[in-house]
């Protein structure tokens, strides 16, 4: 079945969560607790190492009911149903949505299966030191020249899992900035450097200039046969590959019918596996096809992506909020929300709905955030006393993976306070001065997680992905394309042609012309 195209403000539901927020919206919720003693444990989901804790949100147990009826309206089911199944509901492109199927263990692919196998054997290769370079010595640093997703999700993940990393240095260039790759080239050796080239159209302007450029740095002391030891390539365009001067030995495949911000779990992980190694590359796979069977096979009530994008719709579209932010309180998912800005507001920064038609009510969430504590003595002055409701993942992990006790008190103590502070602030209390009066009523869920792990990284990366997806289908939209980036990469090509001739005939509009004029003087 293809998606249904409801539109989501014309349901039932929808009508009664109207009313129903005009009849809650002065509610606080520090009254909501007082009333309930039992608050806290019913709505709090607790699955496999995660603790997913919603009780600090402008909710009553009828806003859920109405939320669970409009997920039924729309058939959320249904559409959930259809993504597994390989139906092809990214219809603006013709496309299935089968990213789940490369963490798919029990019905593997073929293609699957044989792509993953040579990712295992070529970074065992790596690992060992037995993949030697044109002068005979072995690989000691990986190189990923990427944008978007292809360079987002593998940054993140070999970031995110530093702590099971081996001795090789894997870095990421991505910005068609010369000075980033400059950068990053003066401290490399090219005799023990591999670079791995990804994009899945190879067509992408600053992947292929990066390449370029890093092809003929390289070629400055060896030669074209060396070429072979060190880049390889992960496309679906294998021909643009060849044409670039990788051979099919050194290409890793990748498919149309997985998106590039949910590429990570294919080929596109190749640095991941290098730095981790391939088993941890596995259980990442693992923990992200955990969250797919749940989210699959839970009821509503129960589903964590599903309850956390019919909150995040309740804040969206009825209080109006503009943002979301992220916080997670661990270092290492420091590139957590610019991954997840690229797979959220790629997929919901839409304004037609899936019948082509105008939307006249809010789709996608601005994701924002940063790390915990760090965010504490950043932005959250305004997240407690400004005038934005802004609702917060806070993002936790009970045991550290070094163990620094004092360290992790202080850690989750801080994360839990804020968590409290926002709910509460000040309520009721008597404060000397209005400057310091914190009025609290400000939603957050918590995410407690035991450790962090490959495996518990795949499961909160995949519920990221299924909650976008259920945002996607309520709002009536297509999440699965990315028009809105084209005509940007249409207009740099004229205007490169004008910085290039220092002509800016072609240009009509006048603040370009101004704009040209002054780079190019
Ligand atoms: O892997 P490619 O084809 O180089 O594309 C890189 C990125 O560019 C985009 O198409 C957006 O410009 C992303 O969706 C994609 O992840």
């Amino acid at each position: 079945m293809l998606l249904p195209k409801i539109n989501p403000t014309t349901t039932k539901a929808w009508k009664k969560l109207t009313q129903h927020f005009e009849e809650t919206r002065n509610l606080k919720m520090q009254d909501l607790f007082s009333n309930d003693v039992s608050r806290a444990s019913k709505k709090v989901i607790d699955w496999e190492d995660f603790y997913v804790d919603y009780s600090k949100n402008r909710i009553t147990h009828e806003t859920l009911t109405l939320l669970f009826e409009l997920a039924e309206e729309v058939k959320l089911k249904e559409a959930i149903t259809s993504q597994f199944e390989g139906e092809t509901i990214n219809e603006t492109e013709d496309r299935k949505v089968l990213h789940t199927a490369l963490r798919d263990f029990n019905n593997r692919k073929p293609e699957v299966a044989e792509t993953l196998q040579k990712m295992k054997l070529f970074s065992e290769e790596i690992i060992k030191g037995n993949w030697k370079g044109h002068t005979g010595k072995s690989i000691d640093t990986i190189v990923n020249i990427g944008i978007g997703g292809s360079d987002l999700g593998p940054d993140m993940v070999v970031e995110s899992l530093r702590y099971y990393r081996n001795h090789l240095n894997v870095q990421f260039i991505s910005n068609v900035d010369g000075d980033h790759v400059m950068e990053t080239l003066k401290g490399l050796n090219p005799e023990t450097t591999l670079f791995i080239v990804v994009s899945k159209t190879f067509t992408t302007q600053e992947t292929l200039t990066n390449a370029n450029t890093i092809r003929s740095w390289f070629l400055e002391n060896a030669s074209e046969e060396a070429i072979a030891k060190h880049f390889v390539a992960v496309s679906s365009n294998l021909e643009a590959v060849k044409t670039f001067g990788i051979d099919s030995e050194n290409s890793f495949p990748m498919w149309e019918w997985v998106g590039g911000r949910f590429s990570l779990w294919s080929a596109v992980g190749l640095s991941i596996c290098c730095a981790i190694g391939f088993p941890n590359f596995e259980k990442l796979l693992q923990g992200a096809n955990e969250m797919d069977t749940h989210f699959q096979d839970t009821p509503f009530s129960e589903n964590i992506p599903v309850v956390l994008a019919l909150l995040s719709i309740w804040y969206n579209n009825f209080y109006g909020t503009e943002t979301e932010a992220l916080v997670p309180y661990s270092q290492y998912l420091n590139k957590l929300v610019a991954y997840l800005q690229q797979g959220v507001m790629e997929s919901n920064g839409k304004s037609i709905d899936r019948n082509g038609e105008p939307i006249n009510y809010q789709t996608g969430t601005i994701v924002w955030g940063g790390t915990g504590t760090n965010a504490q003595h950043a932005f959250f002055q305004l997240v407690h006393q400004g005038t934005k409701l802004i609702p917060i993942d806070f993002i936790c992990f009970s045991k550290s993976l070094h163990g620094k006790e004092d360290h992790q008190n202080k850690l989750l103590a801080n994360c839990i306070a804020q968590t409290e502070a926002l709910l509460n602030g000040t309520y009721k209390k008597e404060v000397e001065t209005p400057f310091k009066v914190f009025d609290g009523n400000k939603p957050s869920n918590t995410i407690v997680i035991k450790k962090l792990t490959p495996n518990s990284l795949g499961k909160l990366l995949a519920m990221y992905e299924h909650k976008l997806f259920c945002q996607g289908i309520l709002w009536n939209i297509f999440s699965f394309d990315q028009w809105g980036v084209e005509l940007g990469k249409k207009l740099a090509k004229t205007t490169l042609t004008a910085i290039e001739t220092n002509n800016t005939t072609m240009i009509n509009n006048s603040s370009t012309k101004g704009l040209l004029k002054k780079v190019n003087s």
